[in-house]
């Protein structure tokens, strides 16, 4: 007699671009039995007939068992668990739109890495807002996770983050497979901020490899950029160590190095020279970097964190900074020598968000009018 294969979890992917796919993989190789939401009836037939998503995940088959569907009703009936990966900017309006059919108790995980243009707010808060859910019922993962490699099943690692310990725990048991582990954490503004943040500093990356610069340029962007979003991730009540691991420097790293990257790619075309309007043309797929340059810096300044970097970057897509003008304010800026870490050990461990807020006004006083380290 066959042994009795024991039904995997119920859970729902919404959003059949690129990562979502990527993620209905994972989950379905870890065992869930997933259903995968696609606007476009089409898509859903093509995956759960040809089991291929051609469009955004070129040449990878996907495992028997996957199934999509382009009704949210049927794709959140009995999921106990929902991923979300669609555009940022686009989270309000499918929430809106899933409410209605989402479980009771059900935990909601969002995917993403951007913050919404006008309300400055992460996803999970959107999520928060939108829902009537259990706030410790709501996660985010996020990690060096570049869907193609990870479709490719190249072992790979990442974050769930939940204020809930045990629902970041619940996720990443289903979140597990062969190619992929979880790791946990309870800092979820640390872990979204990260994601958020290493796109941005992986335009500039682009924009100065397009121009032409080597890996000098790129290593002192990478390096400055993770004080950048250290900083700011702190001053919003992140834990520091969050922005060192996976959801921080792992991920600045593999977006900072990779070509499969949307946000690097987008970067190097501005450094060829190419206008906004082109770049956005050329983009098939979500680049969230690009969306999120505004929002943040705006959230920068509500705490007046410096972010040199992300502000040139904010120039260069404006027009208004020539992109191989980049980076040389890391050699112009501030007559003065300048601390290389804003936080020091002892700080790190316990008041670093203070020091860094007691910091901040010091600087300000300072330099009275003239933002430290600013143009
Ligand atoms: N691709 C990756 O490697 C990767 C890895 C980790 C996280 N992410 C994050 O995942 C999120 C989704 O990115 P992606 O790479 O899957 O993007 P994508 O461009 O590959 O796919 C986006 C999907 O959303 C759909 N979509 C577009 N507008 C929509 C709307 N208004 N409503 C509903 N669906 C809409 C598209 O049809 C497509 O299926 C982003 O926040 C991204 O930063 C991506
Ligand atoms: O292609 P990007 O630039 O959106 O990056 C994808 C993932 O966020 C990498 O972890």
């Amino acid at each position: 007699m066959k042994p009795k294969v024991q039904p995997g979890k119920r859970v729902a992917v919404l959003g059949a671009g690129s990562w979502g796919t990527t993620f209905a993989k994972i989950l379905t190789d870890g065992g869930a039995d997933v259903v995968l939401w696609a606007r476009r009836p089409e898509l859903a037939r093509e995956i759960t007939e040809a089991r291929r998503n051609s469009d955004y995940l070129p040449g990878i088959n996907l495992p028997v068992g996957l199934r999509a569907t382009s009704r949210l009703d049927l794709a959140l009936a009995g999921a106990e668990q929902v991923f979300v990966s669609v555009p940022s900017q686009s989270l309000r309006e499918n929430l809106i739109l899933a409410e209605p059919f989402l479980e009771p108790g059900a935990i909601v995980v969002s995917l993403m890495k951007g913050v919404e243009r006008g309300s400055g707010l992460r996803m999970s808060q959107i999520i928060a807002e939108l829902l009537p859910i259990d706030p410790d019922l709501i996660a985010a993962i996020s990690g060096p996770n570049l869907a193609l490699e990870i479709a490719k099943e190249q072992p790979t690692a990442a974050v769930v983050s939940s204020n809930s310990l045990e629902t970041a725990q619940a996720v990443a048991m289903l979140a597990r497979n062969r190619y992929f582990r979880s790791y946990v954490n309870t800092d979820v503004i640390g872990t979204e901020f990260g994601g958020v943040l290493k796109n941005l500093i992986a335009v500039a990356i682009g924009i100065v490899d397009g121009v032409g610069y080597g890996e000098n340029t790129k290593a002192s962007i990478i390096t400055r950029g993770l004080v950048e979003m250290t900083d700011f991730a702190v001053a919003y009540g992140a834990h520091p160590e969050t922005l060192a691991g996976l959801a921080g420097l792992g991920d600045l790293i593999a977006t900072c190095q990779s070509p499969l990257s949307r946000n690097n790619t987008a970067g190097r075309l501005l450094g060829q020279g190419y206008g906004i309007a082109d770049v956005v043309k050329q983009m098939q797929q979500t680049t969230e970097g690009l969306a999120s340059v505004g929002p943040v810096l705006e959230l920068a300044r509500a705490k007046g964190v410096d972010m040199p970097i992300v502000e040139q970057v904010r120039q260069v897509l404006a027009g208004t900074l020539k992109p191989r003008d980049l980076a040389p304010h890391l050699t112009t800026d501030s007559a003065e020598p300048q601390g290389e870490r804003t936080i020091d050990d002892e700080q790190a461990h316990g008041g670093a968000a203070l020091w860094g807020s007691v910091k901040r006004t010091f600087d300000q006083l300072r330099h009275s009018g003239r933002r430290p380290g600013g143009n």
